[in-house]
């Protein structure tokens, strides 16, 4: 579409008529260069650069994010911070590492920021912002963020750890901002220990992961007892979506809502900086083909994936009686405190090599983990995306080996819809895998 056709096409709620000539061109560039698609381009919006140059931002947030190093915005928050920041529902579909986060924690921020004053007065919790996360060290890794911005207090509820302890944060801080997983979240609600009817900013992430079955009516309680629809801001982000799961979001959404991707809308991307490595094998042979990665790469940070806890921990302890290197392993009947210190101790180097269920599989963001291994296949090809997107993340480059055995090849669906990922990469097929 041209420049002219887009202006022919604004809408009422189009941030057209803000938009000079010069800043569409600029627009369209930009897009350009990044790979940047919007599902309509009457959304288009004038981009944040440099957050300092912004004066959309409060200078308060532009300061503490300069003190954490944050000054150029990513692709995503460049335009999902603009859109939210009018006051839109918004879906943004970006790859694993891109800066996801950030693009829905600093308009959340701008918002509470902007406010005259931030009741903390009233007798129970009543949030502002709330951000759901499929798991519980994703929920943890995202208040982090927040705390470490430092601006406003936040809280983090979740499964497996003291119900008591986090009813007392609730009650004593009567946070702003709460992150959490769907079960827990839903527990403090079905208690009164939180009022969502204050609650006009809620985010989920990873949303096509709470839209599977087995969340969907979970989440579906939360919204509502949100205010309605034209009341609150809805944002959905994660780095795969299909059409499918955006007929399941749309009645959750304002109908003018914007959806942006970086990539195709709803095609399946995973992250360019990932060299991605296919071995057709024989059940039998993982271990031996595990074992040649963990001397290849002895000294880097692995995460290795499979199919089930039995399997990781049995796995784990194999190769910890073949001496190469310490492996640890880490799936949802290990116990949280535990689950808690393992992450830690991955991302500060102590430990090097993890073996995990899918339950690392989605947001976690571990310092240079160099190689993800996926000795099992998932149990589908968007969360393999996911699952190697552990690695290559913010512009870091990452390496992951797949096995595959005949088993994987009977499903022609999912084989098809690898391979394309794949190769859509620049990666190789070997020939024995080829279709
Ligand atoms: N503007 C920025 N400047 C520098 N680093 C950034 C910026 N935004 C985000 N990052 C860093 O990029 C890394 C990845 O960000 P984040 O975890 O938000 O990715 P994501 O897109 O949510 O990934 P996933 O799809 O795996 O959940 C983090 O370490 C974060 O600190």
């Amino acid at each position: 579409m041209t420049i002219d056709g887009i202006f022919s096409t604004s809408n009422a709620f189009s941030n057209l008529s803000k938009l000079t000539t010069k800043k569409m061109a600029k627009m369209e560039r930009f897009c350009k260069e990044h790979g940047l698609v919007f599902e309509n381009p009457d959304d288009y919006c004038d981009p944040i650069i440099d957050f300092q140059d912004d004066k959309r931002l409060p200078l308060k947030l532009v300061k503490k994010l300069a003190e954490l190093n944050y000054h150029t915005a990513k692709p995503i928050q460049a335009v999902a911070i603009p859109i939210i920041l009018e006051k839109r529902d918004f879906v943004g579909k970006a790859e694993t590492g891109s800066g996801k986060t950030l693009a829905f924690v600093i308009p959340a921020l701008t918002f509470m920021l902007n406010e005259d004053e931030i009741e903390t007065k009233s007798a129970g919790c009543y949030p502002k912002v709330m951000i759901i996360s499929p798991t519980r060290e994703l929920a943890i890794q995202t208040n982090e963020v927040i705390e470490q911005i430092g601006l406003f207090k936040s809280i983090c509820v979740y499964g497996g750890a003291s119900r008591m302890t986090q009813y007392s944060e609730l009650r004593s801080k009567k946070p702003p901002i709460i992150v959490g997983t769907p079960g827990r979240i839903n527990d403090f609600l079905e208690t009164g220990s939180i009022h969502m009817s204050k609650c006009n900013y809620l985010v989920l992430d990873e949303a096509d992961r709470m839209f599977d079955m087995g969340f969907y009516p979970q989440i579906k309680k939360i919204i509502d007892l949100c205010p309605g629809i034209r009341e609150r801001q809805t944002l959905l982000f994660s780095a795969t979506w299909v059409e499918k799961v955006q007929e399941l979001a749309d009645p959750l959404l304002n109908p003018n809502r914007s959806l942006v991707s970086i990539g195709p809308l709803y095609g399946l991307k995973a992250c360019i900086d990932i060299k991605q490595h296919l071995f057709h094998c024989r059940e039998h042979d993982k271990k031996k083909l595990l074992e040649e990665i963990f001397r290849e790469f002895d000294g880097f940070k692995i995460l290795v994936f499979t199919a089930t806890k039995l399997r990781a921990q049995s796995v784990c302890d194999d190769f910890n009686d073949l001496n190469i290197t310490k492996c640890d392993y880490i799936h949802g009947d290990v116990a949280q405190e535990r689950r808690e210190r393992l992450i830690q101790d991955f991302n500060r180097g102590r430990s090097m090599v993890i073996f995990a269920t899918d339950v690392a599989s989605r947001g976690l963001d571990i310092k240079e983990i160099h190689v993800v291994v996926n000795y099992d296949f998932p149990i589908d090809v968007e969360t393999y995306v996911h699952r190697i997107g552990r690695c290559g993340r913010n512009g870091a480059k990452g390496l992951s080996f797949t096995f595959i055995t005949d088993r994987f090849l009977e499903n022609q669906y999912q084989h098809k819809k690898l391979l394309k990922v794949v190769s859509s990469s620049g990666n190789i097929i070997p020939d024995n895998l080829q279709l």
